[in-house]
């Protein structure tokens, strides 16, 4: 039986303007995004009998139809008409409700793996235009390049040069959820937005990027979260912010063994989530 086993990664977010509110509800962003190799394992594979199973046996993460890695397959079975069979399973690496896009990112995989397991012959554009309607953020999966990312998020322009660098991420265990923060965002009157640029060659200047206007939402009721940013500064990190709406903050790092001790001395001293990971 034809099966794909294919990787997921997590993203940050070392840029999160809030724009304005859309009548939608939805808010116009202006994000820059990076994939990192923090990745969730799935396997798509044919089945004889029609229609889209998903398990995932990951506390808080449902499987079938809950899951948004089902939504992907089926949203895709029903475009190109095919009554075919799809198992997928999925191995849970990313934390769950943690501003790492691994909702996102499962389904923008499933979409991918289930055009090329089909043949369907989509293109990228095409299986935005689909991932778009399942969450924000999944677009940016199928773009697959750090990004400007603007619109609700799906408007995406391609960065130059935006170096490869160490991030550890820590996660406190609390589940944030994102539509409980744009629904607690105050929007004030911003200072007339300032230039972002769209070519990069150095540490320092992504870190002088780093701002979420998410955070003083997820941070004034999670106080913790705020705190992360200090322990990871204290532990040698160049720059550190929360991912987009929390709980998972992030510090960036140059040099690979500084960051894996980080790692590993916040995992053991506070008990937390922590890794080392490259920017792919
Ligand atoms: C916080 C980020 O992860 C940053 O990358 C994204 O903005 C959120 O992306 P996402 O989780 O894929 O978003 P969706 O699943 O489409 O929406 C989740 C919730 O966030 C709100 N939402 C999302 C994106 C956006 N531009 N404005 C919003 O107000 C939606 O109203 C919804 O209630
Ligand atoms: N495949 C999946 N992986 C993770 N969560 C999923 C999945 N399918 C459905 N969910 C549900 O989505 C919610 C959180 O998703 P996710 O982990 O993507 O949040 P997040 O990292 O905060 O996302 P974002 O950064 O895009 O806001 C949970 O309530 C979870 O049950």
């Amino acid at each position: 039986m034809k099966k794909l086993q294919l990787l997921a990664p997590a993203k940050v977010n070392y840029r999160l303007d809030v724009l304005g509110k859309r009548p939608d509800g939805y808010h116009e962003l202006r994000m820059i995004m990076q994939r990192v190799d923090l990745c969730d394992e799935i396997e798509i594979a044919l089945a004889d009998s029609p229609g889209v199973r998903v398990t995932c046996g990951r506390k808080g993460v449902p499987d079938g139809p809950g899951n948004i890695a089902w939504r992907a397959a089926d949203a895709l079975l029903k475009l190109s008409g095919r009554e075919v069979g799809i198992e997928i399973s999925i191995a849970k690496k990313i934390p769950v409700g943690a501003g790492l896009g691994g909702g996102s990112s499962d389904a923008a995989t499933v979409l991918m793996g289930v055009n090329e397991l089909l043949g369907l012959g989509l293109s990228d554009e095409r299986l935005m235009e689909v991932g778009v309607k399942l969450g924000a953020d999944v677009p940016f999966f199928i773009f697959k390049k750090p990004a400007l990312a603007e619109g609700i998020g799906d408007r995406l322009t391609a960065l130059e040069g935006v170096p490869s660098l160490w991030v550890v991420l820590v996660n406190p265990g609390i589940h944030v959820s994102t539509a409980w923060v744009y629904q607690n965002l105050r929007l004030t009157t911003r200072e007339p937005a300032t230039i972002i640029p769209r070519s990069y060659s150095s540490l320092d200047e992504v870190c002088a990027l780093l701002s979420n206007d998410l955070e003083p939402v997820t941070c004034g009721r999670f106080p913790l979260v705020g705190e992360l940013k200090e322990v990871l500064i204290a532990a040698g990190a160049r720059g550190s912010l929360m991912s987009g709406s929390g709980s998972t903050v992030f510090g960036l790092f140059d040099k690979e063994s500084v960051a894996r001790q980080a790692a590993a001395e916040i995992g053991k001293e506070y008990g937390w989530f922590a890794a080392a990971v490259r920017t792919i």
